[in-house]
C-alpha cells in the first residue's frame, strides 16, 4: 500500500494541511484536512508571529489525519522565510518571533554595508538586498537575547524541533539568511562575527530530503496523533512551490503568487554577476542542488491588504469579479515601492500614489483591485524581459502556482503582456513539493523530473495564450513611467 503524505504549509496569510497519497492509476490525490489562519500582531513592541498557536493548530490538524483512519505517515514542514526563533540552553524559546514586516530593519543594510560594500556583500551570497533578511534581523537583535541563545533555529526548523527533539538547518531557507557562502556552501564566517553570532549558534546544515525523526511520544500523551515520522522537506515555502511547479524542459520561468509574487526560473549554477546584482536578483538554493534564481514582487499582498481594507466585506474571488468589470492601465503603479511593504492603510495609500504621480485615481474597490493585476501584471511582464536579458535566455512558459493562479484576470493579461504561455496551476504546488520530496525520501517516486510528471498528470492546469493586438505599447510606456520614478527618487 503506498504511504500516507503529510504537507505543513504556512505562509503569512494561510496554513495548512494537506494529506497526499498515489493512487492506483498513478495519480496524486491531495486532501485538504485543516487550515488555519496565520498573521502578526504588535506584542512586546514589535510585529510577531504566534508560534504556539501554529504548532497547536499543526497538532490538532494532526489529531485529524488519525481520525481519518491513518494511523502512520510522514510529515514535512515549509514555512515563509528569513524569519527566526532564539532557543536557550534548556530548549525553550527566548520570545515570539518578529515578523520580517517589524519595522526594525528599516536602516540595517546601510548600517551593515558601511564596513561590507554591497557588491562584496551579493559575490559572497548571490542573495537579494532586502532589509529583513536573517542577517540584518540579527544584526538588529536585542543583544542580550543573542547572548543567551543556543540555537537560532529558523521557523519551519523550530516547529520539526519542538515536534521531534532534533534541531537542524535545511539549506533553502538557510540561503534566506544572506549569511550562506555561496562557494563553501557554509554559513560565512566573516558575516556571523559582524553581528556577534557563533556557528554553532546554528544546527547543522541539512539538505531537503533529510529524515528528521519521529514526533515525540510526549505529544502523545495530550494530543491523539498518527504515528509520524517528519522529514526535512524544501522548508522555504517557496522552495517547495517550485519543486511541485509542474514544468518541462527547460525555457520556463515560475511565479509562486500568494503573499508574495516570487518570480524567477531554476538553475543548476549560481548568477550572480554585476546584472543580476544591479536588478536585485536572488539566488535562494534550491531542492536536490539547485538555484532558484528570482525576484520577491510585492504580490497579493497589497490585495491581501485592501481586502482587509473592505472589512473583510468581499472575498477574493468577490473582488477579482469586480475588477473584471474596469477598464485596465488607467495608471501606472511601482507596485515594489517600498510605501506598499506595511502601510497603515493600503487603499489610501495606492490612491495617494495615484495622486503624488498625477494620474486617475482608483476609488470603486473593482477600480482599486484593477490597478493593483493591472500593475503587477506589468511588473511580472517587464521582470521577464529582464530575466531573458540577464540570463541570455528566451522563456517560453511561465507557470503560475500558488493562490494567485486562481486570477484568471491576471493570469491572461500576464501572458499578452509578457508574450509568454501561462500555465496557472496547482494552486497548492507549495503542500505538492512539500509532499513530493517526501515522496522521493522514502523512493515512492523515483526523482524531482518523474515527480513533475505526476504533478502534471494528476492536476487540472490552464493554459494562457497572449491575445494579439491587446495592449500595445502598455508595456513600453509602463517601462519609462518607472525609469522616471527611479529618476525622481535619485
Ligand atoms: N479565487 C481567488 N480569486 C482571487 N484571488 C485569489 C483566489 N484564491 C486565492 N487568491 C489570492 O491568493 C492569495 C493567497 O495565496 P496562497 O494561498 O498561495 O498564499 P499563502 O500560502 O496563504 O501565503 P504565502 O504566499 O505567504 O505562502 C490570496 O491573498 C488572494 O489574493
Ligand atoms: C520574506 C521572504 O522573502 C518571503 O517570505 C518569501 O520568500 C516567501 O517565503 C513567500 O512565501
Ligand atoms: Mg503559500
Amino acid at each position: 500500500m503506498n504511504g500516507a503524505y503529510v504537507a505543513v504549509d504556512i505562509g503569512a496569510s494561510s496554513g495548512r494541511l494537506m494529506l497526499a497519497q498515489i493512487t492506483k492509476n498513478n495519480q496524486i490525490q491531495l486532501q485538504e484536512i485543516h487550515r488555519f489562519t496565520n498573521g502578526f500582531k504588535m506584542v512586546a513592541g514589535h510585529e510577531r508571529w504566534n508560534i504556539d498557536y501554529l504548532i497547536h493548530e499543526i497538532l490538532t490538524g494532526l489529531e485529524k489525519v488519525k481520525k481519518a483512519g491513518f494511523k502512520q505517515v510522514h510529515l514535512g514542514i515549509d514555512t515563509w522565510a528569513v524569519d527566526y526563533v532564539l532557543v536557550d540552553h534548556q530548549g525553550k524559546k527566548l520570545c515570539d518571533p518578529i515578523s520580517y514586516r517589524d519595522k526594525r530593519t528599516a536602516h540595517a543594510i546601510a548600517d551593515l554595508t558601511s564596513d561590507f560594500s554591497k557588491d562584496y556583500l551579493y559575490e559572497k551570497t548571490g542573495i537579494q538586498f532586502q532589509d529583513f533578511n536573517t542577517l540584518y534581523q540579527l544584526y538588529e537583535e536585542d543583544q542580550a537575547l543573542l547572548a543567551k541563545t543556543d540555537k537560532i533555529m529558523m521557523i519551519p526548523d523550530y516547529i520539526g524541533y519542538v515536534l521531534t527533539g532534533q534541531a537542524a538547518t535545511e539549506v533553502t531557507n538557510a540561503s534566506t539568511t544572506q549569511m550562506l557562502n555561496l562557494r563553501g556552501g557554509l554559513f560565512d564566517k566573516d558575516l556571523l562575527s559582524k553581528i556577534n553570532v557563533h556557528d554553532e549558534q546554528f544546527a547543522k546544515l541539512v539538505e531537503a530530503g533529510t529524515y528528521l525523526g519521529p514526533v515525540m511520544t510526549d505529544w502523545m500523551d495530550t494530543f491523539d496523533l498518527p504515528i509520524t515520522d517528519v522529514i526535512t522537506v524544501a522548508t522555504h515555502d517557496t522552495a517547495s512551490a517550485v519543486v511541485g511547479t509542474p514544468a518541462v524542459g527547460h525555457d520556463w520561468a515560475f511565479l509562486s503568487s500568494g503573499t508574495w509574487s516570487l518570480l524567477g526560473t531554476e538553475l543548476n549554477v549560481p548568477e550572480n554577476g554585476r546584472q543580476a546584482f544591479h536588478e536585485n536578483y536572488t539566488n535562494e538554493w534550491g531542492a536536490y542542488g539547485t538555484y532558484r534564481f528570482l525576484k520577491n514582487i510585492m504580490g497579493l499582498w497589497v490585495a491581501q491588504c485592501v481586502k482587509h481594507g473592505y472589512q473583510d466585506k468581499y472575498s477574493f474571488s468577490e473582488l477579482a469579479a469586480m475588477a473584471t468589470k474596469e477598464k485596465p492601465f488607467q495608471q501606472f503603479i511601482d507596485i515594489n515601492d517600498e510605501r506598499f511593504v506595511n502601510p497603515k492603510d493600503m487603499i489610501a495609500e495606492i490612491q495617494t500614489y495615484c495622486r503624488e504621480t498625477h494620474q486617475t485615481v482608483p476609488t470603486t474597490p473593482g477600480e482599486v483591485m484593477m490597478a493593483i493585476y493591472a500593475n503587477l501584471a506589468l511588473f511580472y511582464a517587464n521582470e521577464l524581459q529582464k530575466l531573458n536579458k540577464i540570463l541570455g535566455c528566451s522563456l517560453k512558459t511561465l507557470n503560475i502556482v500558488g493562490g494567485g493562479s486562481n486570477i484568471s484576470l491576471l493570469n491572461q493579461m500576464t501572458s499578452t503582456l509578457s508574450g509568454l504561455e501561462v500555465v496557472a496551476g496547482p494552486n497548492e504546488a507549495t503542500a505538492i513539493g512539500n509532499v513530493l520530496v517526501q515522496m522521493i525520501s522514502t523512493g515512492e517516486v523515483k526523482d524531482i523530473v518523474a515527480g513533475r510528471k505526476l504533478i502534471k498528470e494528476s492536476f487540472e492546469l490552464k493554459q494562457y495564450q497572449p491575445e494579439a493586438n491587446h495592449y500595445e505599447g502598455v508595456l513600453a510606456r509602463y517601462q519609462s513611467f518607472l525609469e522616471h520614478q527611479d529618476k525622481e527618487l535619485v
